[in-house]
């Protein structure tokens, strides 16, 4: 099946005609030609297999002793504590571990275990996931509390919601507090409540896309990055209605799209009384987010965003801390 937008090769030399030549373009602009290359050979091949021991279950040497026993030869991943990586030919035989089956493993990429990392839960917080299907990020979470707290997920989508139940269950946090919820309400209802909110909002998902998969990217271009965006905002603006003055909000997506990422962060930093806080030393190459993208400015401190470039284990991502500020009262 070819897709409906045009290729135009001769403005991407080396770029597949199956996939739209303007996200080829844009992706150069976004990441730089070896950006752009590094994407294409994560949307050429098979999903490097990555995974997370889940340290609600089991701790990480008894987890590799067990994988050894199996045949199995995962390696660290460097700077993501607790993950690991099995060769390609490994994959299936991952998949058909006790470790699995038992929750010990959650099979997940190393940019959605940091990204939900950066957040920077605390034992004892209150704490939110916003788009929490199917659980990967919320195990992440729970983990960090560490036993004290309490942690809130939310998912809309009826089917992923269950599976978020399941998932959960079967790797110990069946404990956590889930919501069938339409996220955009959830503010409204539970005014400054949270003192962390994950937001790992829907989006277009630029860093998923395979291109033997035409299902992938049948629907890119700007229609759906609109549409994408106009929801994302309402959560966004929903999650920092739910957030206590001086809490922490993560905002990520598995997309590179400026109009997924920084504008609408503009738009909720532009409204003023929140900060972008730097993320720190990252163990993957990155890009600051955009200040400026097709002739729109964006507020400054979004340069302390980050787009993780695919590479290696790691996935394409973008991250963004805010923190709301505390109010000044008025004298
Ligand atoms: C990127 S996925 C989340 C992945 C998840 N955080 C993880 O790490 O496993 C986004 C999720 O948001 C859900 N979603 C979409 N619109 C929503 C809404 N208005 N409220 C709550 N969840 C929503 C989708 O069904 C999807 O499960």
């Amino acid at each position: 099946m070819r897709s409906r937008h045009q290729p135009r090769d001769e403005t991407a030399p080396g770029w597949p005609s199956v996939l739209p030549a303007p996200l080829g373009e844009r992706l150069a602009t976004l990441l730089g030609a070896e950006g752009r290359a590094a994407w294409l050979a994560q949307a050429s091949a098979a999903p490097v297999t990555a995974f997370r021991v889940n340290t609600l279950l089991a701790d990480a040497p008894a987890v590799l002793a067990e994988l050894h026993a199996a045949g199995l030869d995962p390696a660290p991943v460097p700077g993501c504590p607790g993950c690991f990586t099995v060769p390609p030919g490994q994959r299936r035989a991952l998949t058909e571990t006790a470790a699995v089956a038992a929750g010990r493993v959650y099979i997940q990429t190393p940019s959605s275990v940091l990204a939900a990392s950066r957040l920077g839960v605390r034992p004892g917080d209150e704490v939110l996931d916003l788009a929490a299907a199917p659980g990967g990020k919320t195990l992440v979470l729970a983990a960090a509390l560490g036993g004290a707290g309490r942690l809130a997920a939310v998912e809309r989508s009826r089917p992923r919601f269950y599976r978020l139940k399941r998932n959960l269950a079967a790797h110990g946090a069946g404990w956590v507090h889930t919501y069938l919820k339409d996220g955009t309400a959830v503010g409204r209802l539970t005014p400054e409540r949270f003192d962390r909110v994950l937001l790992d909002a829907p989006c277009s998902a630029e860093a998923r896309i395979r291109s033997d998969e035409p299902a992938t990217f049948a629907d890119w271009g700007p229609r759906r990055h609109r549409r994408l965006a106009r929801l994302q905002g309402r959560l966004l603006a929903s999650g920092l209605a739910a957030l206590k003055p001086g809490g922490r909000l993560l905002y990520a997506t598995c997309t590179f799209a400026p109009e997924e990422n920084e504008a609408v962060l503009d738009t909720a930093v532009g409204g003023g009384g929140l900060r972008v806080l730097p993320l720190g030393e990252l163990p993957c190459a990155t890009r600051p987010g955009l200040t400026e993208w097709e002739g729109r400015r964006y507020h400054p401190d979004l340069r302390h965003a980050a787009r993780i470039l695919p590479q290696g284990p790691w996935e394409g991502f973008f991250i963004a801390l805010l923190e709301k500020q505390t109010r000044i009262s008025g004298g």
